[in-house]
Formats: structure tokens, C-alpha cells, sequence
């Protein structure tokens, strides 16, 4: 494997959650770990994105993003990327292809919380990612009805699995899903980010 590209063996399960991590926060350590256990997952990669397609804000530098989702980390199952930009990729559907070609035998799960699930159905040709890879959805506060009432939802209703599957969800034939419960965390970068500014102009007017 070329340098900066992680190690996986054959038969690995590995979790990918993609994300703008602007910042990364305790809520995406807390779904990694909730995710490693429930799906059985060996690992799970972060995938700093170069720039999430739908978003026109463009987000901190990566150097900086991938350095503060390193220093948050204290599990070494919990790896942090910067494969799309290595593949100079930012739609999921081409990363998840590549990385499938790149890693032969490893079996992929897309990780996501559930406020992505809602607008899954906008993202490039969305349902060839959940014609290769396994789909593991953690529950987000403010969007776990709105998920499983979503289009992309309704669409993908008849290869959903029970929670109670969630443990077989990586060895599963795509297209598969589930949608898991868990004690949800409020983290969010974007409150993060504006805590931050508030804070800058607080300091401005003083
Ligand atoms: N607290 C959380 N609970 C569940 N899923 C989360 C949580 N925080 C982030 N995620 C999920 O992690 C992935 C990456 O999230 P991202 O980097 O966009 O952070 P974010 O807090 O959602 O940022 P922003 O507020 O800027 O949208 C997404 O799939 C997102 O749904
Ligand atoms: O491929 C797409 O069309 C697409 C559209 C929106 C979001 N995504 C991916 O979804 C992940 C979460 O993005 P974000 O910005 O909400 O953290 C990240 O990996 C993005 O690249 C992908």
C-alpha cells in the first residue's frame, strides 16, 4: 500500500465515516465507538473530507481539520484520513468505489448520523453507494424520525434490517441498512463554530 494509505487485511471490517470534521468533536468519537461495537466493525476510518459537494462554505484547511481529529483520538482503532484528498475524490460514490478497488476483501460499511440520512437522496447517484457498501445509520438528536421518514428511506425500505441485525449488518450482500438507537450525543461542529465567533466578537466589542 503507498505511504498514507492505511493498512486493512482481507476479511477486515472497516467503517467509513466521511465528514467536514470543522471541527472534529466528542460526537463523532462517541458514534465510532458506538458504531465499532454495534456492527462489529475491526476499524473505523475518518474520512476528512477536501469539501463536502453540497455545502458552498468552504471549510477550515484540511492539514488543520485532520490535526484536531488527531489529537481528539485516544483509540487506535479510530484512524484518521485524508484518503479523498489523496484520491482527489469528494463524492462519496467515487471514494467508496476506489476504496473497494484499492482494498480487495475488506468489507466496507458507510457510517453516517441520521441528519444525513434525510438528504441522502441529493447525494451523487446515491443508490449505486447503497449498491456497494453496507449502510450503518446513527440516530442524531432532532433528526431520527425525519430520517426514517425520508425519501432515500422510503426507497431503500425493502433492505432494511431490524436493529437487532446490526451485528451482521459488515457480512451482509449491499444493499443493507439499519438505523441504530443509541444515547445520542448534541456535539455538532456547526455549534462549535459558532460558539467560537461568538466568543471572537465578544472579545471584538470588549
Ligand atoms: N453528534 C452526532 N451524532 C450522530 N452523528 C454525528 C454526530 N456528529 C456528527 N455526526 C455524523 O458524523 C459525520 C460527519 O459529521 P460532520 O463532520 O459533518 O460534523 P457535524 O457536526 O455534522 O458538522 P456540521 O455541523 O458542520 O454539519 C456525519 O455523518 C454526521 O451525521
Ligand atoms: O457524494 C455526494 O454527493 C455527497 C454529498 C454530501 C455529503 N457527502 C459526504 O457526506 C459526508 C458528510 O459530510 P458533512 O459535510 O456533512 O460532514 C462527507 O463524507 C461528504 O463527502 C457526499
Amino acid at each position: 500500500m503507498a505511504p498514507g494509505f492505511p493498512i486493512a487485511q482481507p476479511g477486515m471490517c472497516i467503517g467509513l465515516l466521511g465528514g467536514s470534521f470543522d471541527p472534529a468533536h466528542e460526537g463523532h468519537v462517541h458514534v465510532s465507538r458506538i458504531a465499532k461495537r454495534r456492527f462489529r466493525l475491526d476499524r473505523v476510518w475518518w474520512l476528512v473530507s477536501p469539501g463536502n459537494p453540497l455545502k458552498s462554505r468552504g471549510p477550515a484547511p484540511l492539514a488543520e481539520r485532520i490535526r484536531t481529529a488527531r489529537r481528539m483520538l485516544r483509540d487506535p482503532d479510530i484512524v484518521v484520513t485524508d484518503l479523498e484528498a489523496r484520491l482527489d475524490m469528494r463524492l462519496t460514490v467515487d471514494t467508496v468505489a476506489a476504496l473497494r478497488a484499492l482494498y480487495p476483501g475488506v468489507r466496507f460499511v458507510w457510517l453516517m448520523g441520521s441528519d444525513n440520512l434525510v438528504q441522502f437522496d441529493r447525494w451523487d447517484r446515491w443508490q449505486d453507494i447503497a449498491r456497494m457498501v453496507p449502510i450503518g445509520v446513527l440516530a442524531r438528536p432532532g433528526t431520527r424520525i425525519a430520517a426514517r421518514h425520508s425519501r432515500a428511506a422510503r426507497i431503500m425500505q425493502p433492505w432494511r434490517l431490524p436493529p437487532s441485525q446490526a451485528g451482521t449488518l459488515a457480512l451482509r450482500t449491499p444493499p443493507a441498512w439499519v438505523l441504530i438507537n443509541l444515547p445520542m450525543s448534541a456535539q455538532s461542529s456547526t455549534a462549535i463554530r459558532a460558539a467560537r465567533q461568538n466568543l471572537i466578537e465578544k472579545e471584538g466589542a470588549g
